[in-house]
């Protein structure tokens, strides 16, 4: 079984011709919203995938709440985990230009409620060999207080360092498995851009010091890992994207689903790199998640 401890947001979305400047009102051609937030993408990336999944979180007492849980009610995601806090709902306000720029402000509402209480709850839910996702829209003391007792429960924790902040740095090395796109892994490792072989040969120094598993997924190249001192490579499809959000929410719930429904490694990381490959081919995060049949079709 799979927990997702982590944000669960509403995407408000308007599509003016251009945007404004600072002070300047203008007219919007569209409004769209839609269920967002890392942790919600990720945990219906892993239900869809076939897992056994639960989320934990917060959200407010408001409409919003609803309609930011509604896709994962769907899918039957567990929802017990979600405290319903006095803060709103999560909110991410979205401006996008007709030529593709655009400028966003993530409110965490509820999101930055989260707690290590609400930690020590999600993880006293969970069983030895459980797996456990996390990324960084939540406080840091509550991620830090989820992988504290998923170590000491036996839980296997995967660690998402997106967006990455100074405290993915921090914590994201003491996850057992860690999940970067490239940039991610740079600023991780903290001396700039890495060229392919630079990279490979820092995750090989990591490794053999901490025998952390680390993914590094690299866009239309695929994925590079090291896991028990061997690297492995997976590629996802050779497709024209048509829009690459939630590709790596994708990758990151269909790899802890793999891995808990018990595939062997290498294949676990081909399935979710397939899986984010898909999820380039439709518009917005949740709605571009594909489904266990479409992924294994292609595999
Ligand atoms: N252009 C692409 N063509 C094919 N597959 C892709 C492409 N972009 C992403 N993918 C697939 O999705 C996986 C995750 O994508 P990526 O490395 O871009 O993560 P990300 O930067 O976290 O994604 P995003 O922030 O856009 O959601 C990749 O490992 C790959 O399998």
């Amino acid at each position: 079984m799979i927990t997702v401890f982590g944000s669960i947001n509403m995407d408000l979305i308007a599509t003016p011709d251009r945007l404004p400047k600072p002070g300047e009102t203008v007219m919007g051609t569209s409004f769209t919203t839609a269920a967002g937030g890392k942790g919600a993408n990720q945990a219906l990336a892993a239900r869809r995938a076939g897992a056994i999944v639960r989320m934990a979180g917060a959200v407010g007492d408001d409409r919003l709440a609803s309609q930011a849980l509604a896709l994962l009610a769907d899918a039957a995601v567990d929802q017990n985990g979600v405290r319903v806090a006095a803060e709103a709902t999560g909110t991410a306000h979205i401006l996008v230009a007709a030529d593709g720029e655009n400028v966003i402000v993530v409110v965490p509402g509820a999101n930055g409620t989260v707690t290590g209480e609400d930690a020590k709850r999600t993880i006293g839910a969970m069983s030895r060999g459980d797996y456990l996702m996390l990324q960084f829209e939540i406080p840091a003391s509550a991620i830090e207080a989820a992988l504290v007792g998923a170590k000491q429960k036996g839980v296997t924790s995967i660690i998402n360092t997106a967006p990455f902040t100074g405290d993915a740095k921090r914590l994201g090395a003491i996850a057992d498995i860690l999940v970067a796109n490239e940039t991610e892994f740079d600023l991780f490792i903290g001396k700039g851009e890495l060229s392919d072989e630079e990279r490979e040969a820092t995750m090989r120094a990591l490794h053999a010091q901490s025998g952390q598993t680390i993914i590094v997924t690299l866009g239309a190249d695929g994925v590079v890992a090291i896991r028990k001192g061997e690297i492995h490579r997976a590629k996802g499809l050779a497709i024209e994207p048509v829009d690459t959000v939630g590709a790596g929410d994708t990758f990151c719930g269909y790899l802890a689903a793999s891995l808990d429904a018990g595939l062997a490694f290498k294949d676990a990381l081909r399935r979710a790199a397939v899986a984010g490959s898909l999820a380039c081919l439709k518009p917005g995060a949740q709605p571009s998640i594909p489904f266990a049949s479409a992924v294994d079709a292609e595999i």
